[in-house]
Formats: structure tokens, C-alpha cells, sequence
């Protein structure tokens, strides 16, 4: 779009700049647009599912409160763009998470369309039944690897937390709700540094023999590379099927994309990703957002992986939201595009 002149692009909206002149450069083109099926690079999945986490992790650390009608107005531009997982909310404390308070306002208000599944995290059988009362079809539980970061975080320890996610997983079961389940640390923890192979499997493995669908793993901190990615899903796998797995990184130390291609050429599929690059958990300090969904699609789009995700309605949905918070966004993509 450099080639755009100024005064032409003063006249345009970023839209109108998007859908017209965007891929004028070659070089760009072939990662703003999907690939074509023969683009498919090999050691790469041919389809990769992404799972948006923006409007719950995205926003639940967001200090000013963002008003319930933008939440809902967000998520339904999502619901637009052919993700097919959008995790809408937590059904948490409000004395934790005061983000999160308007969780049923929210589950209620969202459009919520056949085809796409609206996931909510559900701490405990109570979070469980208030979700499921507002309409949530799906749950997530959601564990740490990290004794310290569990108790930081859901104020119990692992052992406990894994009762709670019990009655929670088999709750669900009964009534066919599929749930899903994270695992913080699994690269590092904020309290405790290193945690062990051992134990990332240890819990993953309980998650998912508790009736996890998928288990997600989570460097919640960002302080994984491809090295450790490689030797902690090499742990886990024993155990776990990639099918079966997911990642989930934050982007702290710049790592986030190299390690989720690390993740993809292991044979994982599933992607969590924040639309902006928002997101952080309040317990976990300094850490920074999630991959952002707009760089995350534009390097699979490069490498002929399939997401059925548009790349263009998945940045007006993050420009929505960035404007809506006043922040400015974390995704690459998304700068290079705008600022182009
Ligand atoms: C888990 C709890 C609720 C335990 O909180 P607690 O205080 O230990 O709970 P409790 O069972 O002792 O009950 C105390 C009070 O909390 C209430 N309570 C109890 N349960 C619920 C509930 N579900 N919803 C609403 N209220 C609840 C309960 O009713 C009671 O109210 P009171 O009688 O005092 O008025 C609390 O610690 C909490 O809400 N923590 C928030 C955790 C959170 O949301 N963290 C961020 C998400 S995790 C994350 O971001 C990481 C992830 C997933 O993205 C992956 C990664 O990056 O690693």
C-alpha cells in the first residue's frame, strides 16, 4: 500500500483501503489472501482450527470496565469473520475479575450462530451451572502446571483444582456439553520459573482423562521458544495425542509465532490466538497478550494452512475493539496494514 498516495488515502477508510489497495504488493498478497490448496506447504496441517480467545482473555485484564454492548457488538463481528471458536467470557468471581462481572449479560446478548461454538471458563461447578443457565453450550476448566500460580490464581492447589474441574467435566458430560481444559505454566511460571515435563504431562494427562475434549497449553507468561515448545509437547504427546491438543501463547518475549510453528510441524492444529494481540492474566504480571489472530492467520495463509478465517473482517473486528479500549494494537499485521 505504500504506493498509495497520501492524499488518496486520506479520503478512503481504512476499509475501503483494506478491501482496495491492501494487496497491492505482491510480496504481501499471498499471506493476506488464503492459499490455494496447491500452495500447501509439506510438514504442515492442511487445515488449522483457530480458537479466539479475545473477548475473555483479550479484555479480562483490561483495568477500565468495557462497556457490556461492546463486548456483545465484538463478539458478533467475530461471529462474522468464519472463526468457528470464540471463547466469549468466564463465569468468575466478580471480586477477581471485575472484567468478567457481566458474564451472563453477555452470553445472553451475543448472537450466537450455528457452526460456531462460544466456549466460557468455568472455575467450579457453580461458575458451571450459571454458565450453562446463560446459555453456554460449551465450558472450559482451566488448571495450572504451577502449585503457586494455581493457588494465585483459582486460590486452591493443583489437587483440588482437579476435584473441582471433576464435578465440573462430569456435570457436563451428562449434559452433553463438551468441556475443555488449560494448562497454565506450561512453559514457565511467573512465581515459580521452571516447571517440569513431568508435571505439564502429569496434569494434561489428568485433564484429559477426566473427559477433556482438548487440553490447551498455555505459556502464559511468554517465556517459551521453539526448543522448549519442542521438549515440552514431545512430554506430553507420551501421554496425549496431538489431535487432542492445543497451544495457547503469549507473546512477552517475541517468541509466539516460532513457537506455534514449532506446534503445527509436531502435528498440533488448534491455535489460540487474541484478535489485537490483547489479552494477559491478571495473574501472571508482566506478561504480555496473546499471539495476535491477525499474524497468526496471515502466517498460516503464507503457508498454504487452511483456516476458513478472513484475515481482513478479523482486523476491522480489532480495530473495533482497540478503538472501543484506546489501545493501539499488538498485531504486525494489523500495523503494517494501517500504518502502510
Ligand atoms: C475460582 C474462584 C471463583 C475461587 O474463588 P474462592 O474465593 O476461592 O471461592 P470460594 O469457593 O471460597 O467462594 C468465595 C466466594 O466466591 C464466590 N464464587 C465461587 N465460585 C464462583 C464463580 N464461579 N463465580 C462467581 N462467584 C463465585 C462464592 O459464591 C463466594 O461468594 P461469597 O459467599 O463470599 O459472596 C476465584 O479464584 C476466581 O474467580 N478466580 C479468577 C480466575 C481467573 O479468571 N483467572 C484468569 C483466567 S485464567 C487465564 O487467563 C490463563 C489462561 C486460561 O488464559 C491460559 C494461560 O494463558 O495460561
Amino acid at each position: 500500500m505504500g504506493n498509495v498516495p497520501c492524499a488518496v488515502k486520506q479520503c478512503l477508510s481504512y476499509q475501503q483501503l483494506l478491501r482496495e489497495h491492501l494487496w497491492i504488493g505482491d510480496s504481501v498478497a499471498g499471506a493476506l489472501e488464503p492459499a490455494q490448496e496447491s500452495a500447501q506447504l509439506s510438514g504442515f496441517p492442511e487445515y488449522v482450527k483457530i480458537v479466539e480467545v479475545g473477548p475473555r482473555d483479550g479484555l479480562q485484564n483490561e483495568k477500565v470496565i468495557v462497556p457490556t454492548d461492546i463486548k456483545i457488538e465484538f463478539i458478533n463481528q467475530l461471529s462474522q469473520t468464519g472463526l468457528s471458536v470464540i471463547e466469549v467470557t468466564s463465569f468468575v468471581s466478580s471480586r477477581w475479575i471485575p472484567q468478567m462481572a457481566d458474564h451472563t449479560e453477555v452470553m445472553k446478548g451475543i448472537h450466537q450462530y450455528p457452526g460456531i461454538r462460544y466456549p466460557v471458563l468455568t472455575p467450579n461447578l457453580q461458575g458451571f451451572h450459571r454458565a450453562v443457565a446463560a446459555g453456554a453450550t460449551e465450558v472450559s476448566v482451566f488448571g495450572a502446571a504451577s502449585e503457586s500460580f494455581s493457588k494465585k490464581n483459582i486460590n486452591c492447589s493443583i489437587e483440588e483444582s482437579m476435584k473441582k474441574f471433576e464435578e465440573v467435566v462430569k456435570s457436563a458430560r451428562h449434559m452433553n456439553i463438551p468441556a475443555r481444559g488449560y494448562v497454565s505454566c506450561a512453559l514457565g511460571c511467573p512465581y515459580e520459573g521452571n516447571i517440569t515435563l513431568q508435571k505439564v504431562t502429569e496434569v494434561s494427562k489428568r485433564l484429559y482423562g477426566m473427559g477433556c475434549y482438548e487440553i490447551s497449553l498455555g505459556d502464559t507468561i511468554g517465556v517459551g521458544t521453539p526448543g522448549s515448545m519442542k521438549k515440552m509437547l514431545e512430554s506430553v504427546m507420551k501421554e496425549i495425542p496431538p489431535r487432542a491438543l492445543a497451544v495457547h501463547c503469549h507473546d512477552t518475549y517475541g517468541q509466539a509465532l516460532a513457537n506455534i510453528l514449532t506446534a503445527l510441524q509436531m502435528g498440533i492444529n488448534v491455535v489460540d490466538s487474541a484478535v489485537s494481540g490483547l489479552g494477559g492474566c491478571p495473574y501472571a504480571k508482566g506478561a504480555s497478550g496473546n499471539v495476535a489472530t491477525e499474524d497468526l492467520i496471515y502466517m498460516l495463509n503464507g503457508l498454504g494452512v487452511n483456516t476458513g478465517v478472513n484475515l481482513y473482517k478479523v482486523m476491522e473486528a480489532g480495530d473495533f475493539i482497540c478503538k472501543a479500549v484506546n489501545k493501539t494494537t499488538n498485531s504486525k499485521v494489523a500495523q503494517a496494514s494501517f500504518n502502510a
